[in-house]
C-alpha cells in the first residue's frame, strides 16, 4: 500500500499534502502529529473512504485495508454479532472468540453491542477489524478510549497480527509512549504534511526537525 501522493482540500484548507510514502507488509508505522494536522484524513485516504482531490491511494494486485475509523461504531445485535461481522463466513469462529477474550469482552458476548461504553465498544470495534485477514490494517486512534490493560493487550493484538499476518499496519496515536513501544516505522504531520518519518526508535528519540522537538518537548518525552 503506497501513496505517490495525495491532496485533500476542504475549501480554501489543505488539510492534506503528502507525497511517496509506502506502507510495507510486516511493519508497524506510528502516525503522529497535533490535532487536525491531518492524520485522519490521511488515514481515510488510505482506507479508501475519503477521495484526494489529487492522487491517491495505490494497493498492488492482492493488497486488502481493514480500518478502524477514529469513532467506533456498533452495528445493531450483541457483541459477538458484530464482532463475527469482520469474520471469514460472519462466523463467531475460534479466531472471534480469542480475540474477545483477549480483549476482556467475553462477559459481554450476549450484551446488544449498542449498549456497551465508549472503551467496550472501541475494543469490539478492534476485535472486528482484527476478526478478518487483511494485508493492511488503518487504525485511527484504536486505543484512545481504553484502559492501560486494555491498551497492552490491544497493542499485544496489533503486533501478533502483523507478524502473523505479515501485515502492514498504520496507526494513528497521540501517544509517544505507545509509538516507542509499538511501531517499528513513524511519521509526524504538520498542516497536512509529513515534516519527518523514520524509524520510530531513532525520530522519537533523536527528531530532526523542529516541529517534531517541540511537539516532543512539549509532552514532556
Ligand atoms: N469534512 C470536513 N470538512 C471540513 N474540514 C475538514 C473536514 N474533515 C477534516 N477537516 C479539516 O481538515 C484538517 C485535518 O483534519 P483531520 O481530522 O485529518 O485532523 P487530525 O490530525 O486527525 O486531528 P485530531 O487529532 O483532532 O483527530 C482540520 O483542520 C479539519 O478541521
Amino acid at each position: 500500500m503506497r501513496i505517490e501522493k495525495a491532496v485533500k482540500r476542504y475549501g480554501t484548507k489543505t488539510a492534506l499534502n503528502v507525497e511517496g510514502i509506502e506502507f510495507p507488509r510486516g511493519q508497524i508505522c506510528a502516525v503522529m502529529g497535533v490535532n487536525g494536522c491531518g492524520k485522519t484524513t490521511l488515514a481515510r485516504v488510505l482506507a479508501g473512504t475519503t477521495r484526494p482531490d489529487e492522487g491517491g491511494m495505490i494497493l498492488d494486485a492482492g493488497e486488502t485495508v481493514g480500518y478502524m475509523p477514529q469513532r467506533s461504531y456498533a452495528f445493531y445485535g450483541t457483541l459477538a454479532h458484530n464482532v463475527a461481522l469482520g469474520a471469514k463466513g460472519r462466523r463467531f469462529d475460534e479466531r472471534c472468540q480469542e480475540l474477545v477474550e483477549a480483549l476482556g469482552l467475553s462477559h459481554l458476548e450476549r450484551e446488544s453491542a449498542k449498549k456497551l461504553s465508549g472503551g467496550e465498544t472501541a475494543r469490539m470495534a478492534l476485535a472486528r477489524v482484527l476478526a478478518g485477514t487483511w494485508t493492511h490494517l488503518v487504525l485511527d486512534e484504536p486505543t484512545a478510549a481504553l484502559d492501560i490493560p486494555s491498551t497492552l493487550a490491544a497493542e499485544r493484538l496489533m503486533r501478533d497480527y502483523c507478524t502473523e499476518k505479515n501485515a502492514g499496519i498504520v496507526v494513528v496515536t497521540h501517544s509517544v509512549s505507545q509509538a516507542r513501544r509499538l511501531a517499528d516505522h513513524a511519521i509526524f504531520m504538520d498542516g497536512g504534511r509529513i515534516v519527518e518519518e523514520g524509524p520510530a526508535a531513532a525520530i522519537l528519540s533523536h527528531p530532526q526537525t523542529p516541529e517534531l522537538s517541540e511537539f516532543l518537548a512539549i509532552l514532556g518525552s
